[in-house]
């Protein structure tokens, strides 16, 4: 393996043994030849180069074997077939609680843990003093660890972790468990980690962990690496994988609860609200790779333009802006609707979002395949940047997973100012600060 890479997978696979019932392994053992066992493959073929100093997030849905695949880097679980080669000293936090021993104290798996972790005696009591500042548990620090709370086993065990130089730092999902502070020291101190060319391996379920520390990512499904590159491609490829598969699923389920809707009698919008401006034109092509859904419900187009209902893409910073969304059914009526948009930053983290259910908006469709607009508009304090805007149209819920019509990068804004800021994120356009 070339000096540069931290770790390199080839062809890994991991096949495990299912058992229908307990009594078939005994009888495996005691009639060898004989195999009771169903053969299932977590991993296949799995193909991964990851060089010193990267970071790379992995994502999955449960089951996809994200753990599997660390656990074999780790060392702690050997590959039915397939080359693993890994350079350096790994230090990992996998499933919550392994290395440590519940009996001992948090004092003594510092210590039971850093030897585990490849750390020499001496080497521990050098550090320990930081491992307890990090972890930062108190008087919890004499009790033993089967009392603790899984937050604090989670800053005991990140802090042991990243306290024993690792070559490679491999974080299942810990990161998780621990409050929103704890969290960011973590952040901050893998980006330190980073610099000193430690390569980390990050299973999240959180997409703006994974945007935010990751140089790459991946995405496993059904044991299989089927996506590879920047994270501002995979989080939109994954959110666009998860949500084809759940739409689906669930679709029948929401057709069922538009009927009820319905019934209720809601009244349909059709008086044209004061302040609204007429759009001049709408953007209706969009690229097919961008967009998902069940398609149920469509965005014919969506425009955006000042006050004035001009159209614009440079907005000043806090300027007024105005959105027009134009959607339309081909199949069903469906109400309310969940009308939404999302601004992204470059590196595709969600800057700020909003949609008609969050802010309790009952929007509904008029005369059966007649389009309708939806048009918000609001003010933008975010920082002089380049942005993308998402738009979608789904189930009226506050955490829809029926997805109708989802369009990734729809259009892009400029957000200008004549500061030399150059910075993403929500700023205060009206601030006023006091010296007194
Ligand atoms: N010891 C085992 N014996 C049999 N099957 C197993 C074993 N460990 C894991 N599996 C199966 O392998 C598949 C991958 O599991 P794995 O824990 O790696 O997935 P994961 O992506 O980490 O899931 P999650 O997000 O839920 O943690 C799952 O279907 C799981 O049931």
């Amino acid at each position: 393996m070339g000096e540069e890479l931290a770790i390199s997978l080839k062809n890994v696979s991991k096949c495990y043994k299912r058992y229908g019932r307990p009594v078939d392994k005994l009888k495996e053992v005691l009639l060898p030849g004989k195999n009771y066992a169903a053969e299932f493959w977590a991993l296949r073929d799995v193909n991964l180069e990851i060089p010193k100093g990267e970071t790379v997030g992995i994502i999955g849905q449960n089951g996809s074997g994200k753990s599997t695949l660390l656990q074999i880097i780790a060392g702690t679980l050997t590959p039915t077939t397939g080359d693993v080669l890994v350079n350096g000293r790994v230090s990992a936090l996998l499933e919550l609680g392994s290395g440590f021993n519940p009996e001992f104290t948090g004092r003594q798996n510092v210590f039971f843990n850093g030897r585990i972790l490849g750390l020499s005696q001496e080497e521990i009591e050098n550090k320990f003093d930081e491992i307890v500042a990090f972890a930062d548990i108190g008087e919890f620090l004499d009790q033993p660890v089967k009392t603790y709370s899984s937050g604090m086993f989670v800053r005991l065990a990140f802090s042991v972790a990243i306290n024993a130089n690792p070559d490679i730092l491999i974080v299942d999902e810990a990161l998780a468990v621990g409050d929103i502070f704890f969290q960011q020291k973590c952040f901050k101190f893998l980006e330190k980690l980073r610099e000193k060319g430690t390569a980390i391996l990050l299973v999240s379920h959180d997409n703006q962990a994974i945007l935010k520390l990751c140089d790459h990512a991946v995405i496993l499904q059904h044991g299989q690496l089927t996506h590879s590159g920047q994270p501002s491609e995979i989080v939109p490829k994954y959110i666009e994988l998860y949500y084809s598969q759940h739409t689906e699923e669930s679709a029948p389920t929401i057709l069922s609860q538009i009927n009820t809707i319905a019934e209720m009698g809601i009244d349909y919008i059709t008086d044209i609200p004061e302040g609204f401006v007429q759009p001049e034109n709408f953007i209706c092509e969009f690229p097919n790779k961008n967009r998902y859904g069940s398609m149920i419900g469509l965005i014919n187009g969506i425009s955006i333009s000042g006050i004035d209902g001009k159209i614009k893409k440079i907005f000043e910073v806090g300027e007024e802006f105005i959105l027009s969304v134009k959607i339309s059914s081909h199949q069903v009526e469906i109400c309310p609707l969940n009308i939404g948009f999302q601004i992204r930053d470059r590196l595709g983290q969600m800057i700020v979002g909003t949609n008609t259910c969050m802010l309790s908006l009952i929007i509904n469709q008029g005369k059966f395949g007649q389009p309708l607009i939806c048009q918000f508009q609001t003010k933008l304090p975010i920082y002089p940047q380049q942005y993308t805007i998402q738009v979608a149209v789904a189930e009226y819920e506050h955490d829809a997973k029926v997805i109708y019509d989802w369009i990734d990068n729809a259009t892009v804004i400029d957000v200008i100012s004549n500061s030399r800021l150059k910075q993403s994120g929500i700023c205060f356009p009206d601030i006023v600060v006091a010296n007194v």
